[in-house]
């Protein structure tokens, strides 16, 4: 098939290098043309395992990037994988989609003119769909861009939605193993032509994929119940994580107890200093804005972002325990909002940082892939090259982000002053010499 990709960051780039090594030819759009030339030059302008070789197997061949629409018109399904943030109140912000769905539209049109045609062709359908995350109330101001930019193109444009549940850092293996597909469609023409698109995909995992089909603002209020859902877990997580420190208790050994249940299930339930990201934050804030504009006031939700909230502030708190900072080299290990990825929106060591800042510490921030995304907001800590070259000569350490190297720390503890270590993700073992602090155990 011909597949066009709007828009191409974590997602776009995942979504079309995975559906170019599916057998597709995919042509990746973005404004931004370091974007485009980094993947027409066969890598990622973003840090995501795996998406280098696919790009560097398939960019020239299979898939080109531009920032022009010209391949909108002959494509087969055109995705929109545009950015979704928060406006100030927390709702959500689809300036950017709906630009790139008028242009989307607008590349529909000047096909149309192009080739003389004036009558709907049943042939030549579109099929734009929404890869972004959007509430139910965008799904219609999404079609009104698209439609309006197609003027009267429209009526061979149908509009679906098929959310994306990847992660980052681990985008690639998300996006090849889905544990299910979602395609909110009008009409049976748009199921079968989603379906035929994700077919290899499908058949290279034996070909037992759920596919939930179901209509455009269903299909997107999937995706908001799932990422609340796990926010709110691992913000429940986090309450009783906070109850079992006051008990003395290692709310650890608690949750994976817990998690044996069937019901509850193992995974996201890893107390610590919360969840970040360009995903729970933003989507949580939209669903919960979306609600109270639907008149319900959604009030589990709000306590998870409240408990969320907290966290780092928590952290904070106990490094007051042991240590006056003021004045002091303190450590802030991991600045990406979880390990895999050097995406630092909205992550945990933000607030960390700021509340360090706060207590007058002189903050230096070490991570292995986010210090260059980082520095745009922090420009004026110190940035050091290695763990062991924060650690050294800190007074104290906060561990934000857990990478795996972080756990590997030993020696590197001696270099410190008089070490005290608040732990944020349960990485770093207790010791000999070291006051250690875990944020729930
Ligand atoms: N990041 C994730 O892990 C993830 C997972 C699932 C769903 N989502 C959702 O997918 C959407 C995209 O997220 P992302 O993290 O990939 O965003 P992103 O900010 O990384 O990428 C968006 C890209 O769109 C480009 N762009 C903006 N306007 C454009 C236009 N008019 N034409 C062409 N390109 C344009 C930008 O330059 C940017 O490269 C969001 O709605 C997000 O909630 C994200
Ligand atoms: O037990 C856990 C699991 C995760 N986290 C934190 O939660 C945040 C989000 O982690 P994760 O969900 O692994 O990463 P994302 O890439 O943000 O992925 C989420 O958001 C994406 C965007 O919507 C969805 O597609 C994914 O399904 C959903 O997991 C990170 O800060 C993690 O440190 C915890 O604190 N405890």
């Amino acid at each position: 098939m011909q597949v066009t990709v709007v828009g191409s960051g974590y997602v776009g780039t995942t979504l079309a290098a995975c559906l170019a090594d599916a057998g597709h030819d995919v042509t990746a759009i973005d404004i931004d043309p370091d974007v485009v030339a980094a993947i027409n030059d066969g890598h990622a302008a973003i840090h995501e395992p795996g998406l280098d070789d696919l790009l560097a197997e398939h960019a020239g061949d299979r898939l080109h990037a531009t920032t022009e629409y010209e391949s909108v018109p002959d494509a087969d399904v055109t995705f929109l994988a545009i950015g979704t943030p928060s406006n100030e109140d927390g709702s959500i912000d689809l300036g950017a989609l709906t630009a790139a769905a008028e242009m989307t539209g607008e590349a529909l049109v000047e096909s149309r003119e192009g080739d003389g045609s004036s009558t709907a062709d049943p042939d030549d359908r579109h099929l734009v769909v929404v890869k972004s995350t959007i509430t139910p109330p965008g799904v219609g101001e999404v079609r009104e861009a698209l439609f309006g930019g197609a003027g009267d193109a429209a009526d061979n444009v149908e509009l679906a939605t098929n959310p994306e549940f990847l992660r980052e850092g681990t985008a690639v293996d998300d996006f090849q193993h889905p544990d299910k597909l979602v395609f909110g469609t009008e009409s049976e023409w748009a199921t079968e032509r989603l379906e035929a698109l994700y077919e290899p995909l499908v058949a290279a995992t034996d070909g037992d994929v759920p596919v939930i089909r179901t209509d455009p603002e269903t299909a997107v209020m999937i995706k908001y119940a799932n990422n609340a859902f796990l926010a709110s877990k691992i913000s429940l997580a986090n309450d009783l994580g906070n109850i079992c420190k006051r008990f003395g208790i290692d709310a650890y050994e608690v949750m994976d107890a817990v998690g044996l249940d069937d019901r509850i299930g193992a995974k996201f339930l890893r107390s610590g200093v919360g969840w970040g990201g360009s995903c729970f934050p933003k989507d949580v804030d939209a669903i919960r804005a979306a609600a109270r504009e639907a008149g319900y006031e959604p009030a589990l939700l709000d306590a998870a972002v409240a408990v969320n909230d907290g966290q780092p502030e928590r952290m904070l708190e106990l490094l007051d325990v042991h240590a006056d900072v003021a004045g002091e080299r303190v450590a802030v290990l991991g600045l990406a909002f979880k390990p895999g990825t050097d995406d630092v929106r909205n992550s945990r060591a933000i607030p960390v940082i700021e509340g360090l800042q706060a207590r007058g510490a002189e903050v230096v921030g070490y991570d292995p892939v986010a210090t260059e995304n980082t520095r745009e907001r922090f420009p004026d800590i110190e940035y050091a090259d290695s763990a062991a070259a924060a650690l050294d000569g800190a007074s104290a350490a906060l561990v934000v982000t857990d990478w795996d190297e972080f756990a590997a720390l030993d020696d590197a503890f001696d270099a410190m002053g008089a070490p005290v270590v608040i732990d944020g993700r349960r990485v770093i073992e207790r010791r000999e010499g070291l006051t250690y602090e875990g944020l729930t155990w």
